[in-house]
């Protein structure tokens, strides 16, 4: 654990991009990483749990939940809700740990607005056809729901520019290995930025 507050990122990026794949592959090479599980209103896909994938809840607690200021962000997507739980989040960061947001565009742009310090990584498909081919494959949602998942990924990647960071997910472990570089860079930056600080501090006659 380190002496300084953890970072957030934010992943993020259309639907069947490859956001809960490379994510995984990523905690896999870095257990040391936190993951904010959402609470969502959708149904569970098959293999999915409670309290490991989402927190599965009633649109009735999504709302008390929006009321008592319990959620970072949340938005309507497709017809359900989806939100990032506060304090997890909050505490998990005060006890020096990174904490990723798996989440999709009108959330993220939430987040920016709160946390401006955070680091936003898009992960962009190497090819439209490419995206629509893996929400197929994927086959977990319908075809009226694919349509609707794709119509937003046009208007996601529209907002791609309100990002720090672009990462084409081409190859799972190329975009983990280039996710663990931005990691990298940006504790470096932060590292750089408070000892010049203290530096100056130190040069100050009060
Ligand atoms: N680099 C890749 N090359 C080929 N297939 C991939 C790649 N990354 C992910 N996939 C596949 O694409 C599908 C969608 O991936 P995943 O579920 O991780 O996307 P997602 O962005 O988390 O989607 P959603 O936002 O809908 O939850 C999965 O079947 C996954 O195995
Ligand atoms: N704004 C938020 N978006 C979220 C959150 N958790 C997940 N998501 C995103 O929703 C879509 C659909 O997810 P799926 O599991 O139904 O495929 C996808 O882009 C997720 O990343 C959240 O807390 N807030």
């Amino acid at each position: 654990m380190r002496d300084e507050k953890g970072i957030l990122f934010i992943l993020s990026g259309p639907s069947g991009v490859g956001k809960g794949t490379v994510r995984k592959a990523l905690f896999d090479q870095d257990p040391d990483l936190a993951y904010s599980i959402s609470v969502t209103t959708r149904d569970p896909r098959e293999g999915e749990e409670d309290g490991v994938d989402y927190f599965f809840k009633t649109k009735e607690d999504v709302q008390q939940m929006i009321e008592r200021n319990e959620l970072i962000e949340y938005a309507e997507y497709v017809g359900n809700y989806y939100g990032t739980p506060k304090a997890y989040v909050e505490q998990t960061l005060e006890q020096g740990r990174d904490v990723f947001l798996e989440i999709e565009v009108q959330g993220a742009l939430q987040v920016k607005e709160n946390f401006p310090e955070g680091v936003f990584i898009f992960l962009f498909p190497p090819s439209l056809e490419e995206l629509k081919n893996r929400i197929i494959t994927r086959g977990t949602e319908d075809e009226g729901v694919v349509r609707n998942r794709l119509s937003e990924a046009k208007k996601e990647i529209e907002m791609m520019d309100a990002y720090d960071y672009v990462v084409v997910n081409d190859d799972v472990h190329a975009a983990v290995r280039r996710i663990e570089s931005i990691v990298e860079s940006e504790h470096l930056k932060r590292e750089r930025i408070a000892s010049q600080y203290k530096k100056a501090l130190g040069s100050v006659d009060l």
